[in-house]
Parts: C-alpha cells; structure tokens; sequence
C-alpha cells in the first residue's frame, strides 16, 4: 500500500529554487534513505512531508488523501508523521519521561496517568526507563536520540521522518540508532531517512535515493551508487566518502 505519494512537488525560498519537480512513492514498511551534497535540497523535502515547510507547488498524498489543503489538520498530521530531529529537539528543562508526556498530552490530549503509562512503555523499548528522571543534559547523544525517537512513536505514527539522526553521534552510538531503526522496521513502521552517514545508509536500506539540484536523480542499491564512475556528481559525492 502506498503510504506517501509526492506528485511534482517545489519548493522556492524567495528567488532561490530548491526542490524541482519531486516524484517519489513511500510503501507501508519501506524504509528509504535520502542521500545529496550539503545544500541539495533533503531536509527541505523531509520537512515538506509533514508541513514544517510548506510547498510552492504540487502535491503529498498520504493514505491517499493531499495533505497540503489549506483544511489540513497540521497538528493531527504530525501525529501521523512524526519527525525525528538531528539535533534531538528535547527539552531542556522537562525530565525525560516528561518530554515524552508533554507531547502525549499536548497532541493526544491524555490525562497524566495515561500518557505516563505510554510514555514509559515507549521508553522501555528503548532500554531508557532507568534514565526516566534524568534530564536531556544528564544523558548521552545516543540515549537523547532514543528519547526523541521514544517520543516520536508514543504518538503511533504511521511514517517516521528522520533528518540526520546520526550526525551528532560518534560511530558507537551511531551504530546503536542504526540497530534500533531496523528493529523499528521490523514493526512496519514507514521511514524516510536524510543521512550523510554512508554506514547508517547501508545499515537500514538497501537503496538509496540520490537528490541533486532539487530533483530525484537516483534510486539504487548503495554499492551500485559508490561505484558509479559515470555520473560526476554522484563521483564527486560517494567519491569522498569510504567505500561501501
Ligand atoms: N527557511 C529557509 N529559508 C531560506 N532558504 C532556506 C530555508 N531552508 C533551507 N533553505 C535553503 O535551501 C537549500 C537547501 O537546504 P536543505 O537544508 O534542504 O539542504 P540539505 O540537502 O538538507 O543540506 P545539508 O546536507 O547541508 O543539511 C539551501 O540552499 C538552504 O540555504
């Protein structure tokens, strides 16, 4: 079943033309990694998916219905679509249970004793009950970014964007999100990953799809991708990173 249908999408900051004619289908379980030099346009189409950005033009079907209608429910839609950041986005100031709660009661509308019991079933997925008092500063990269996956999912989302979840972690704790994306997989879940990290990449997907000047020039195995010795830009981006 087709989970999200991109049909023709752009998107312009003022004169600046980032996003140029985008076509791409997600299945329900696929799990698709985004690749591109800095600046090519990822986050942007990541962030078009649940209206952090909004879209010059085209259209964005999920379970067949266009999201980008002015009727569109945003808050209702990011429950649908939840969206993983690579700085983790959680709050300073709040526990981690809490930050897993806050969402759950702000966007679910759950009593206390509700979303504290959601919230601590998601956080023992992730091995972080025992960290539930601490705060974001008390944990490491690694463990912050299972909390703000935690929070995520406690919304049951049907599709999980991630906008580089690895770049602020070091190979070990990298690894750890990369181990912890597949077992997420395995529920069925729907994902979309922007990552530079070639071993992220080649961890949770088979393909990768390769964006460059706004369009979708690629979506091929990994390995074909690195050794693709045609296709400059493609050279010029595999080309500097190791070999897969
Ligand atoms: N809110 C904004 N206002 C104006 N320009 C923006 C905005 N967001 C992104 N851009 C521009 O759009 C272009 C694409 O940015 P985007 O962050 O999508 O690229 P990216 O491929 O994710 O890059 P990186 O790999 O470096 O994170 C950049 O030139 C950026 O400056």
């Amino acid at each position: 079943m087709t989970v999200i249908a991109i049909r023709d999408l752009t998107k312009q900051f003022g004169d600046q033309v980032v996003l140029t004619g985008i076509n791409l289908d997600l299945n329900q379980g696929d799990v698709k990694v985004l690749m591109g030099s800095s600046g090519s346009g990822k986050s942007t189409l990541l962030r078009c998916l649940n209206r952090l950005v909004e879209p010059t033009s085209g259209s964005i079907q999920f379970k067949g219905k266009e999201i980008l209608d002015s009727s569109v429910d945003v808050r209702a839609l990011r429950k649908q679509i939840g969206f993983v950041f690579q700085q983790f986005a959680l709050y300073s100031h709040l526990t981690v249970l809490e930050n897993v709660t806050l969402a759950l009661r702000k966007l679910e509308g759950m009593g206390l004793k509700e979303a504290n019991e959601k919230a601590l079933h998601e956080l023992s997925q992730f091995e972080m009950t025992p960290h539930q008092s601490k705060f974001p500063s008390q944990l490491s990269g690694g463990q912050k970014q299972r909390v703000a996956i935690a929070r995520a999912l406690a919304m049951d989302p049907a599709v999980l964007l991630l906008d580089e979840p690895t770049s602020a972690l070091d190979p070990v704790m990298s690894r750890d999100v990369c181990d912890l994306i597949n077992r997420l997989h395995g529920n069925g879940i729907t994902m979309l990953c922007v990552t530079h990290d070639l071993g992220l990449a080649s961890g949770i997907a088979d393909r990768v799809l390769f964006l460059d000047k706004g369009v979708i020039r690629a979506d091929e195995r990994i390995d074909v991708l690195a050794n693709d010795h045609s296709d400059p830009e493609m050279q010029a981006f595999f080309g500097k990173k190791e070999s897969v």
